[in-house]
């Protein structure tokens, strides 16, 4: 690589021999040289200098003065201070002031000149790289603090924090300190084993990368939905999980929108048949994890063609209407889900510690509806309360047995419920 070095020294001589010697020794060096110190501004702005070989004692004037100059026009220029007689004290406040080497003139040979010069390039280039890396880094990492989404590094043996960006902090509501101490597999709902996080590490290892959709929690409890990217990484001996994730909450809010759009019965403003075989496996999960009887019932109003025959179709549907609100007020739980599945019938997903609740809760609707029905209309119930964490059936399997026990209940004199139980895998 070329290398420049200017030479100021009110010599002449000296500044032949510091040209002669360092052209002879390298082909790569660029010398120019100058008596006049003032030049030296004008020379650092126009010409990318590697090195100044700069006489302490310039026209009666020490050259202490200049090295600020140089340092601030280009601080990446190295400085050699030569002088005429060879003194400790001078040594000492050229370094000071900030020179990379010191030279007499009295001790300057080809050799010695040349290595200093090639030292003091090599020294300077070295410092400029490193300053130029961490100014990169610093670069990077502010723009990945600026991001919003969340960037982290994990050990995959514990799941530990190791390194995060700003937008961690900010989604959990927590300083850096403590989020050092935590963990992905606490922040995630992603697992509820340890050997699901396991399995992750082997899953996300096995495919080198791995997208997802999950929901961390921060410090107030919030969930939030993420869409993830995570791959696995080695560096030097150790291994790492990278995540970068997104939050996708708005995108969800959409869907949801949308979902609940397609799946709402205009009349009633309950859901639609649409999404309850889902809705089904979503609480029949939950129920299994709580240790809970889930019950299928399907809601049918007896006769109800009679009403729509006698007083028309407008009274049909205040009464379907009406229905619908007896069901909304006797089951308010969150985890209860209501459904017109279409006519005159509804769909209850229950769940419940007993199953026994779970009946009495259906017959007290049962009771009340003539009261709260126009017409005193009745309504018949067909259900299925299997115990979660033994039986497993498909909503399908599950709303067949209800039907056959609706049909049961309608052949057997309507307004009443007929409820079997499925306890143990058969
Ligand atoms: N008003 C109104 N009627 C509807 C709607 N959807 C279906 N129906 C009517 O509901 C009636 C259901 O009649 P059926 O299936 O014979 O049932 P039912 O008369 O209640 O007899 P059982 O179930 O045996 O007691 C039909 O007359 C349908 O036209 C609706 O959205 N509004």
């Amino acid at each position: 690589m070329r290398s420049t070095v200017l030479v100021v020294d009110d010599s002449e001589t000296d500044r032949l021999i510091f040209e002669r010697y360092l052209t002879q020794a390298h082909q790569n060096y660029e010398v120019i040289s100058y008596a006049d110190p003032a030049t030296l501004t004008s020379i650092l702005k126009m010409v990318q200098v590697d090195c100044v070989i700069l006489d302490f004692n310039l026209a009666g004037e020490t050259s202490i003065q200049h090295i600020a100059t140089i340092h601030k026009i280009s601080p990446y220029t190295g400085i050699i201070m030569i002088t005429g007689v060879g003194d400790e004290k001078i040594a000492a406040t050229a370094f000071k002031s900030g020179v990379d080497d010191y030279l007499s003139k009295n001790d300057i040979s080809q050799s010695r000149l040349s290595a200093v010069v090639s030292n003091v390039i090599a020294k300077k280039r070295i410092e400029k790289e490193h300053h130029n890396a961490n100014a990169e880094l610093t670069l990077l990492r502010s723009v990945m603090d600026n991001t919003p989404n969340l960037n982290m590094v994990c050990d995959p043996e514990t799941s530990l924090f190791i390194t995060f960006n700003l937008a961690l902090n900010r989604f959990l509501k927590l300083p850096t300190e403590h989020i050092k101490s935590k963990s992905y597999f606490h922040i995630s709902n992603q697992f509820d084993t340890t050997d699901d996080w396991f399995q992750f590490v082997e899953q996300v290892k096995a495919a080198g990368h791995l997208k997802f959709e999950t929901e961390l929690v921060n410090a107030d409890g919030q969930a939030i939905p993420f869409e993830f990217d995570c791959c696995y990484a080695q560096v030097g001996e150790k291994h790492y999980l990278l995540f970068s994730g997104m939050d996708i909450s708005r995108l969800k809010n959409v869907q949801q929108e949308l979902i609940e759009l397609a799946t709402k019965d205009p009349l009633t403003q309950l859901r639609n048949r649409r999404g309850l075989s889902e809705e089904y496996a979503r609480l029949y999960k939950t129920a299994r994890r709580n240790s809970q009887y889930l019950c299928i019932a399907i809601f049918d109003l007896d006769n109800f063609k009679q009403i729509n025959d006698s007083h028309g179709h407008d009274v049909g549907d205040t009464v379907l209407v009406q229905f619908a609100e007896l069901l909304k007020a006797n089951f308010q739980r969150p985890l209860d889900y209501i459904a017109r599945a279409g006519g005159e019938e509804f769909v209850v997903i229950l769940s419940d510690e007993s199953a026994k609740s779970i009946q009495q809760l259906i017959d007290k609707v049962i009771k009340v509806c003539p009261e709260n029905l126009a017409y005193q209309t009745t309504a018949s119930v067909g259900g299925v309360c299997i115990y979660a964490k033994s039986v497993k059936l498909a909503y399908e399997q599950q709303f067949k047995i209800a039907d056959n026990n609706l049909y049961y209940a309608k052949e057997h004199g309507k307004n009443q419920a007929r409820i079997t139980y499925e306890e143990y895998v058969s």
